[in-house]
């Protein structure tokens, strides 16, 4: 379970940032909704133990995460968070599959080789497995992405629009992928988006 409270967030010069309480029940899937410049991001970095709040706790199954040191922290966060990012973030210089293994990797957690091809699979990109990330388009990282959030079965998955750059095919596949993994893995998810493709596909909703 996941849960916020009393959340606050103040960047230099910026306005006060406040965020409502909110619990995420195990699995649970929802969507964070609000205008631009609200604070979505902003919230999403909170959660994900990237960004320390001004004011207020986050739980993650009973672990409050800024109470943890620089590197649990960093830790905690691979094993139990995966994280898509708006802009896929990938190694240049190393090849899907690498990249894929270096997020077990930089978690502390054996590398599944066999998980890992199958995940590629399962998104329709099996055939990229040995490419480098400046051969492929944006659609096909940021299904990369989607992938490589799910290397070590995290609790939780965090998708900042992650089908904003897809055409309709693709879009449907990662919300496929997103929302039956997430299950699969026993994992919450919560999706930021502006996308109606993705509404569509999920019932809770969290506004700013
Ligand atoms: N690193 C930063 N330093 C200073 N101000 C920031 C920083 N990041 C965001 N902000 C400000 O905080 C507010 C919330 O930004 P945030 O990116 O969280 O909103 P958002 O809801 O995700 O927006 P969008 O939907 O456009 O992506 C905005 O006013 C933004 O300018």
């Amino acid at each position: 379970m996941i849960k916020i409270s009393s959340l606050a967030h103040v960047y230099d010069k910026g306005r006060r940032l406040k965020f409502p309480n909110w619990e995420i029940a195990d699995m649970e899937q929802w969507l964070l909704l609000g205008a631009s410049g609200c604070g979505k991001s902003t919230l999403l970095n909170i959660i994900s133990g990237l960004l320390k709040p001004t004011e207020g706790e986050v739980l993650i199954n009973g672990t409050d995460l800024y109470t943890l040191p620089a590197r649990k922290l960093d830790r905690f966060r691979g094993r139990h968070v995966g994280i898509i990012f708006q802009r896929p973030h990938l190694i240049r210089s190393l090849d899907v599959l690498d990249n894929l293994e270096l997020a077990a990797v930089m978690a502390g957690l054996p590398v599944d080789h066999e998980r890992n091809l199958s995940l590629l699979a399962g998104l329709g990109i099996a055939g990229l497995a040995k490419n480098y990330p400046d051969e492929l388009s944006q659609g096909q990282l940021q299904r990369i992405s989607v992938a490589r959030a799910l290397v070590n079965k995290p609790d939780l998955l965090i998708a900042d629009e992650p089908t904003s750059s897809l055409d309709d095919e693709n879009a449907n596949q990662v919300i496929r992928m997103l929302t039956t993994q997430t299950k699969d893995n026993g994992a919450a998810l919560i999706i930021a988006t502006h996308d109606q493709r993705v509404r569509e596909h999920i019932a809770k909703t969290y506004l700013l």
